[in-house]
């Protein structure tokens, strides 16, 4: 049975939104995307059903363990290299592949693949960084949907000292265009008064080669 049954347009009022129009990058929030429900509901499948990996990549020439565990999930022709390292992805999971269709149709914006990432608690974390991997195209359109735990999420201007904090909680869905990787940078810091688990979806977008 499909645990995502409402209709979804980009043009329905039912979804308050936060519109940033930040310098050099335009970002949507949708904090109540999926209800409290829904949520829980995918959470438990996804930590459940997916074989959750703590993957090494290459800092600074040295193999270390990233602070969180990831799912590399996509069409087959969609391999990732970031930080040395080759991902081919894992078949797509059904809910997930119903959530990248919603998700496609309310943004109106194709997604093929999703790296899910899993936070234990509040001191796993992911450092500054862009999703800007050659891959993703040259503007890369990045939907962001959370679950679990609320986390701070932060953005910082790559050259100027425009900073943004926001607080994604459960069933938001954020949406990251127009320049936010080429002049953005972002990380979900560590919170050590978290203890609860969160799982992270972001949607991209890899052409097929020709
Ligand atoms: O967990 C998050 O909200 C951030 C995830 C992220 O930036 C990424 O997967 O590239
Ligand atoms: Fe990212």
């Amino acid at each position: 049975m499909s645990i995502l049954t409402r209709p979804r347009q980009a043009d329905n009022q039912q979804y308050p939104e936060h519109v940033f129009h930040l310098p050099d990058a335009h970002m949507v929030l949708w904090p109540g995307w999926l209800n409290a429900g829904e949520s829980a509901q995918l959470q438990a499948e996804l930590v459940a059903q997916l074989a959750w990996a703590q993957d090494s990549i290459l800092m600074f020439g040295k193999k270390v363990k990233i602070p969180r565990q990831q799912v590399w999930m996509a069409d087959s022709h969609c391999s990732y290299r970031y930080s040395g390292t080759t991902f081919m992805p894992v078949p797509w999971h059904p809910a997930v592949k119903q959530l990248a269709g919603e998700i496609s149709r309310f943004l109106q914006q194709p997604f093929n693949c999703v790296l899910l990432n899993l936070y234990a608690n509040g001191q796993q974390h992911m450092g500054w960084h862009a999703d800007n991997e050659p891959e993703l195209g040259d503007d890369p359109v990045i939907a962001s949907v959370s679950l679990g735990a609320a986390r701070r999420f932060e953005l910082k201007h790559r050259r100027q000292q425009w900073q943004l904090a926001l607080d994604l909680t459960p069933g938001s869905l954020l949406l990251m265009s127009q320049g936010s990787q080429q002049h953005w940078l972002h990380r979900l810091p560590k919170q050590s008064r978290v203890t609860e688990t969160r799982l992270n979806l972001t949607f991209r977008y890899i052409a097929a080669k020709a």
